[in-house]
């Protein structure tokens, strides 16, 4: 039996984790921010110290990338800080961790998928504050996968697909950008994803990418999300090429797959998952 420790576990990745229900050989030990704070080093190291956890999923994350730009302390002090006092304990305690990190820690300049070897340059404080959560677990631990993933969507906590079901269903038209493209990862594949590595317990260490196949810009993805939910309403989706924000996203944040279908199985297309995800939602 693997025992787990997973932090951050009240939002959607954490949530979608608890719902799976493949449990075999597994045993979940679940910590919302409530119960353990991730700036707080004393208190991982309390908790994590003698527990016999095999792995830990870090989850927790500072994830408003408007916000960042002008909490950008709170952001890094979360994202890069807490990710080394995780890295400290793991590393103390003989855990294997499993870390989630973002597209976004590109510059968007390129013009074919992200490769897990290509230069990083994040363009908004989010980004650089992910980022510098990477190289601190690099540096402090050597058994640490580091997932980095684009553009999650579940039906829980705050999403680009609950925001664009949520105006829909109010009848608003919704103005999206064509501006970027990346690619929508369902929680539930990446929770899956997860899963795997554990279960399996011999991949190498190191970082990985995990997105669905395919790609699109967000204009594209709240269409399919239509689609799905209420095609009477496609037409309240609108593209615009600009839609003014704070924070700067890059252009182009599509990842490349290839070391993870190695290790693990060929992906699905963003589109065939979202589909999954609206069966599931209807049979609720
Ligand atoms: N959402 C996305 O599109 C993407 C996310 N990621 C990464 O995936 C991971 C999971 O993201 P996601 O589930 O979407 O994020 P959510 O924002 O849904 O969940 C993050 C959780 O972390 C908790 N948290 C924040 N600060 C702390 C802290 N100091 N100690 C403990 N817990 C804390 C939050 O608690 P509270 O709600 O109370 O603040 C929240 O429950 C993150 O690392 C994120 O950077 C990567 C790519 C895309
Ligand atoms: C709500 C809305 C957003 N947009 C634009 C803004 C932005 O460019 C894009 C996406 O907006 P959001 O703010 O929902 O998404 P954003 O916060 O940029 O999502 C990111 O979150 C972090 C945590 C990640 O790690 C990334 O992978 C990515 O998923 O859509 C519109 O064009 N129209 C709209 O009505």
């Amino acid at each position: 039996m693997k025992k787990i420790v997973v932090l951050g576990a009240n939002g959607q990745l954490g949530k979608t984790i608890k719902n799976l229900d493949e449990f075999d050989g597994v045993e979940f030990h679940f910590f919302s921010r409530v119960d353990l704070d991730i700036t707080d080093k004393n208190k991982l190291a309390t908790i994590l110290a003698n527990a016999g956890f095999d792995y830990c999923i870090n989850c927790a994350a500072y994830t408003n990338v408007e916000n960042a730009e002008e909490n950008t302390e709170e952001a890094f002090k979360i994202n890069a800080e807490g990710a080394r006092n995780i890295a400290e304990v793991c590393n103390t305690n003989g855990i294997k961790l499993i870390h989630i990190s973002t597209d976004y820690v590109f510059d968007g300049k390129n013009k074919e998928p992200y490769t897990v070897n290509d230069i990083t340059n994040p363009i908004n404080e989010y980004g650089k504050s992910k980022l510098q959560g990477e190289l601190y677990i690099k540096e402090e631990l050597d058994h640490y996968y580091i997932i980095r993933t684009s553009w999650l969507y579940s039906l829980y906590g705050k999403n680009f697909l609950k925001t664009v079901i949520g105006k829909i269903e109010n009848d608003e038209v919704l103005n999206i950008t064509t501006e970027e493209e990346g690619t929508p990862t369902s929680c539930i594949d990446l929770s899956e994803f997860i899963l795997h590595i554990i279960k399996e317990d011999t991949l190498p260490y190191g970082i990985y990418h995990f997105s669905a196949n395919g790609s699109t810009t967000w204009y594209g993805f709240a269409k399919e999300i239509v689609r799905n939910f209420k095609p009477e309403k496609l037409d309240n989706i609108k593209p615009i090429e600009k839609f003014k924000t704070r924070a700067k996203r890059p252009n182009y944040s599509v990842l490349d797959l290839n070391k993870t279908e190695e290790f693990y199985k060929e992906l699905l297309s963003w589109e065939e998952n979202l589909r999954f995800v609206f069966k599931s939602y209807k049979n609720k």
